[in-house]
């Protein structure tokens, strides 16, 4: 058996195309969607992010205002323009890039951000909303992943899901979709003891660890639904490129469906934010938020 390869890259630009026709349509209301970004300082993955998003939503019919600051930005600069785009009406959505210089209080920053400009769903609010089942922005990680679960045609519904990572972007809204669509979700951690024996019990898998090619064969069941969220830059001595968290040639002869890295969840993040921006644009337009 081989594990059916779930194309990321494929399915967003479908989103894409999908999106475009909406855009147009608000655009011709006068309501062309917009999407602010602020980047603080220089993270090359960062950048990568960033170049992808701009191109995403340029295609996708959709404006898109950057603003780059250097790394050692005071935050007060920061909260300042996101203050101005909370009242820009050209803006429908906000993502300030994390993680931030150590001289920003994130929380501090996530919080200044209009709950309803926060595309990425990271305000306590959205957060909030999310955890009582009734979302206004899903985080467009966790959100690509479930509409890549959802191109397998599984029925989640009790389902055994293990999550590995507890970040506030990925692990831990990643359990509460899962949980919310119907499975039994554990949630590992650096601190999980015998991470083996939770891992191999999972119908669903996803990784989101950061650390490249460290789920091993030995870790999946079987006909697992295997997610790698990991981007992992290698180092030029090992080729360079992107790697996932998952070691992808090992596990790919024993899982039912797996992503690719490059080329799998990293495109559906970027197709989901333009997904709420585009949501958002609506909203607007709309005149169900002023
Ligand atoms: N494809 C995409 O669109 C996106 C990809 N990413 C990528 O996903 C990965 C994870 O990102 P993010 O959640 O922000 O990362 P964080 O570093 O915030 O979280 C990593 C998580 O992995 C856990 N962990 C670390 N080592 C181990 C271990 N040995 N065993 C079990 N768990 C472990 C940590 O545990 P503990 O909490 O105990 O420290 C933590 O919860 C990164 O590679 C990142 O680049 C991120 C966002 C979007
Ligand atoms: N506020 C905030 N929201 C985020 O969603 C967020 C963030 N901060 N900080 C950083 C992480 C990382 N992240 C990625 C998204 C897409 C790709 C992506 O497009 N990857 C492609 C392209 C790789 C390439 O071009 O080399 C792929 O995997 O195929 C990567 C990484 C979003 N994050």
């Amino acid at each position: 058996m081989t594990a059916q390869i779930l194309d990321g890259a494929a399915l967003s630009k479908r989103l894409r195309a999908e999106f475009k026709v909406r855009a147009d349509e608000l655009a011709l209301q006068g309501h062309r969607p917009g999407l602010a970004v602020i980047l603080v300082g220089e993270n090359p993955a960062s950048q990568v992010y960033v170049r992808n998003k701009i191109k995403a939503c340029h295609e996708a019919g959709m404006i898109s205002f950057d603003f780059p600051f250097p790394a050692d930005v005071a935050p007060a600069i920061v909260l300042q323009k996101i203050a101005e785009l909370n009242h820009d009406p050209a803006v429908h959505g906000i993502l300030v890039q994390l993680p931030l210089p150590p001289q920003f209080d994130e929380a501090e920053v996530l919080a200044a951000i209009r709950p309803e400009k926060d595309v990425d769903g990271f305000h306590a609010a959205n957060v909030g909303a999310l955890m009582q089942g009734d979302p206004r922005f899903i985080p467009c990680t966790p959100y690509g992943v479930m509409k890549l679960l959802a191109e397998t045609g599984v029925d989640l519904n009790g389902k055994e899901a293990v999550v590995i990572g507890r970040s506030n972007i990925v692990g831990k809204p990643m359990a509460m979709l899962l949980l919310h669509a119907g499975c039994t979700v554990t949630v590992c951690h650096s601190r999980t003891k015998d991470l083996n024996a939770h891992t191999r019990r999972a119908d669903i898998l996803v990784a989101a660890i950061g650390k490249p090619k460290f789920v091993t064969a030995d870790m999946v069941k079987p006909g697992a639904l295997v997610i790698d969220v990991g981007i992992n830059r290698l180092p030029a001595e090992a080729g360079g490129g992107l790697c996932g968290d998952v070691d992808f040639e090992a596990v790919k002869p024993i899982a039912g469906a797996i992503t690719p890295v490059p080329g799998g969840v990293g495109p559906m993040t970027i197709a989901m934010l333009l997904a709420n921006t585009l949501t958002s644009a609506e909203r607007f337009a709309e005149g169900t938020v002023k």
